[in-house]
């Protein structure tokens, strides 16, 4: 499977719309030839702009996703678009609740929107995530077309940044059939090593790839970590990003983590 992760970096003084036409610019132009390409965590509205949040807030078709699966379908990719600052429909939004999610968006070399996960663990203890936005309920787990191999698909799970931190979600994912753990992030820098730290942890506990894309650059004084990466199930890092804007391209045999289970059947020893 071949992937690229764009690790979008951003100030806070370039405005969104003009971010979503250049990252969207960056899909047509490094997509092409890879099976998947993935974005960061809120890299339109800002990972740690609470303040902008409710202004920047859209549907799940609205203009950052309707850009965004043009560039998957004129890329020929699976386009994992990062996330949203999702504004649901009235009629999903029970009394108490703030009407947005931080929610990703999978798009297929159609197009066509494959999926979407709303974040299910909130970063901010108390203050940002938990006071604007409400906390997804559903585990997703689902089969991704490889646009290089017609007919083929891997099966993945969806989560986001701070949900690394919470190891039974990915058992979950696993128990669901999972091989491979897409993980959009905005993680500061001041904390990039535990980021590092628990993408290994994830994928060698779960004998799955973790492709964890991570923002770069500085916003409302925010320092971001970079270092996206791709961990193979046996624990090795296939590639890793420096700390600016990048695009990280990686070629994953699939095979490997079937084989790497076989001969190493950790997984048959739980106790459940
Ligand atoms: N956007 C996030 O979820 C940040 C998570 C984080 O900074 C951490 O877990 O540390």
């Amino acid at each position: 499977m071949r992937v690229a992760l764009i690790q979008v970096a951003y100030g806070d003084d370039e405005p969104m719309d003009a971010r979503i036409e250049r990252v969207a610019g960056l899909v047509r132009e490094h997509g092409p030839g890879h099976d998947l390409v993935v974005l960061p965590e809120l890299w339109a509205p800002g990972g740690f702009a609470y303040r902008e949040w409710a202004d920047r807030a859209q549907p799940i078709d609205g203009p950052i996703g309707q850009v965004m699966s043009a560039a998957a379908r004129d890329a020929g990719v699976t386009l994992h678009a990062g996330s949203i600052v999702e504004q649901r429909e009235s009629s999903s939004v029970a009394d108490g609740d703030h009407g947005l999610s931080n929610t990703s968006l999978v798009y297929g070399p159609d197009g066509e929107l494959i999926a979407a996960y709303r974040k299910i663990h909130r970063f901010g203890f108390g203050a940002g995530e938990p006071r604007l936005m409400d906390a997804g309920e559903e585990v997703v787990v689902v089969d991704l077309p490889l646009a290089t191999s017609p007919g083929e698909t891997v099966r993945v799970g969806l989560s986001t940044c701070y949900d690394l931190r919470f190891p039974e979600l990915y058992r979950r994912q696993l128990d669901d059939g999972a091989s491979v753990f897409l993980v959009p992030a905005a993680w500061p820098a001041p904390r990039v090593r535990h980021w590092t730290l628990l993408a290994h942890a994830r994928a060698v506990e779960n004998q799955c790839v973790v492709i964890a894309c991570n923002t770069a650059g500085t916003h409302a004084g925010t320092e971001m970590g970079g270092h996206s990466q791709v961990v193979s199930a046996k624990g090795d890092a296939l590639a890793m990003a420096g700390t600016g804007e990048e695009v990280v391209r990686v070629e994953i045999d699939l095979d490997e983590t079937a084989q790497w289970r076989e001969q190493f059947p950790v997984l048959a020893d739980r106790r459940l």
